[in-house]
């Protein structure tokens, strides 16, 4: 085992939370065995080590392995995230959003343009840095894009248990609506989410796996304010439910105005984790914004046995 001790920072968006890396200082050999034992929730790094800030929680949802290019207008930062089964994300809406905060509190700069494998996402900072806002793209359903394979778009469909729609949003998504929000005692928080998911997730419609998102419309917009959706989102990569999913956030409001769900191009989605504001135009890309937080610091085996 190598003594050498990677520094890091953790910051969380809405819940989703990341070991941050920095990838020009920090060289990791083998970045999937490093993400796959330091983010298992039972024996990864605990918080309590690192300091106060910190709530003692072990783990994360993955590791963000980040290069900054401050000679580019706006800044340039280059992303990439593993996932704590040591596979590499295309897209992560809210660990760009953590991109994002992390850059500022390094340059304090507060406009980006992030590097993804899903291409170059403008990205935004609040006047105290306590929100983060991303272009995240234009939505697809398209099959090859998503991917389905087929050649139709997959809408409101059974597939394995749930009626689901597929999109991208930088990473495939089925997104299953059901009837009643969080308050509603028979509402979405009474699925088994971790039981019904993994058949879906790894259903042979989707080529490429897919996370699987449950939604319940709990304003449909049509009033005064934007609509509100309740969120709950199990992730490939991380194999579990996450306290939130921004690409999942927009594939949600992405689908809802497929199907006719909800009025107008804003939406409030809510995961366990927090508020999420997305917009999806008719055309052109879709944005999310939401809060981001730094936990702690610490450093990290390099090589973990
Ligand atoms: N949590 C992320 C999504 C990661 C996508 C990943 N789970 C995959 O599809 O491989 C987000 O906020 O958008």
């Amino acid at each position: 085992m190598s003594a050498h001790a990677v520094p890091f920072e953790k910051y969380h968006g809405t819940g989703n939370d990341f070991f941050v890396v920095d990838a020009d200082a920090e060289v990791v050999g083998d970045r999937a065995a490093f993400a796959r034992a330091h983010c298992d929730r039972e024996t990864g790094a605990a918080g309590a080590d690192f300091g106060a800030e910190s709530d003692g929680g072990r783990g994360a949802d993955g590791v963000l392995f980040l290069s900054v290019e401050e000679r580019f207008n706006p800044t340039r930062v280059v992303m990439t995230l593993v996932q704590p089964d040591g596979s590499t994300a295309t897209m992560c809406g809210n660990g760009a959003r953590v991109v994002a905060r992390w850059a500022h509190d390094r340059t304090g700069d507060r406009e980006f343009m992030i590097d993804t494998q899903a291409g170059t996402r403008r990205a935004s900072v609040n006047a105290d840095a306590t929100a983060a806002t991303i272009e995240m793209g234009e939505p697809t359903f398209a099959p090859a894009r998503v991917p389905v394979a087929r050649d139709e778009p997959l809408v409101d469909e059974p597939v394995e248990g749930l009626t689901v729609t597929a999109v991208n949003t930088g990473v495939p998504h089925a997104v299953a609506f059901v009837d009643g929000g969080r308050d509603d005692p028979d509402g979405i928080d009474t699925v088994d989410l971790d039981a019904v998911a993994p058949a879906v997730r790894h259903a042979d419609a989707f080529p490429e796996g897919a996370n699987v998102n449950l939604a319940s419309v709990v304003d449909d917009g049509s009033g005064d304010g934007p609509a509100v959706i309740d969120q709950r989102t199990f992730e490939r990569g991380v194999e579990g439910e996450t306290r939130s999913c921004g690409t999942g956030a927009v594939a949600i409001v992405a689908v809802a105005q497929r199907l006719g769900l909800i009025d107008g191009e804003s939406a409030v989605s809510r995961p366990p984790g927090g508020e999420l504001e997305i917009t999806v135009p008719a055309h052109g890309h879709a944005t999310l914004t939401g809060p981001v937080a730094h936990e702690y610091e610490g450093t990290l085996p390099a090589d973990p046995q």
